[in-house]
């Protein structure tokens, strides 16, 4: 097995998870529960027998405390952590703060939902998963990814469509499967790649 580790977590649930709110870059804490599934999550890791070299997270406080206590629990805080915007989640624009319920009574189920896994429509006065991806893919193939072909065992703590994104690139997901993907809070995927970066083999935690 190559040693070219490349860990997604999605954060721990948030307030305005547990409130069923639309959140985006606002800028929301952990609940007790999402606190639990982090460190839930460093165990796991930690049970793989896994350790980092370095971590990467959003410049949204959900993201960082998750992998801060992730990092407790493997015994690891000292590692350099990389914080950058461009893995922030998908911002959500004037859905921002809504309430998901509401938004389907208003808009209707299929089109909350376009808003939410469509790949290239944009919920109004916000991102797409094609214009998230715009950004958190450079970010990935200049920052990211060198440090794995190099051997560096990497963690990366992000947001649900910040890391649709990359695992839509990783496992060459096309836009009508990438539709179906979710990603549970505080559930690792371990990935391993080749030298030429594609996938080589993965682990999803939450399965
Ligand atoms: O920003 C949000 O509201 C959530 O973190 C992700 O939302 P989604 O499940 O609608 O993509």
């Amino acid at each position: 097995m190559s040693d070219r580790l490349l860990v997604l977590v999605r954060h721990g649930q948030s307030e305005w998870n547990l409130k069923n709110l639309f959140t985006g870059w606002r800028d929301v804490d952990l609940t007790e529960q999402g606190i639990k599934e982090a460190r839930e999550a460093g165990r796991k890791l930690k049970a793989q027998g896994l350790t980092f070299d370095i971590a990467f997270t959003s410049a949204l406080k959900r993201a960082q405390r998750t992998l801060g206590l992730m990092l407790e629990e493997l015994g690891q805080t000292n590692i350099p952590v990389i914080k950058d915007e461009a893995l922030n989640e998908r911002d959500y624009g004037d859905l921002s703060g809504l309430n998901k319920d509401d938004a389907r009574a208003k808009w209707g189920e299929e089109q909350v939902h376009i808003w939410r896994r469509s790949y290239d429509v944009a919920p109004p006065g916000g991102e797409s998963l094609k214009d998230t991806l715009a950004r958190t893919l450079p970010f990935y193939v200049t920052d990211i990814l060198p440090r794995v072909l190099r051997g560096e065992r990497v963690l990366v703590a992000a947001h649900g469509n910040s890391l649709r994104a990359l695992i839509m690139v990783l496992e060459k997901l096309n836009k009508e499967s990438i539709l179906k993907r979710e990603i549970g809070t505080g559930a690792p995927i371990i990935y391993h790649l080749g030298a030429d970066a594609l996938v080589a083999s993965k682990l999803d935690l939450a399965a």
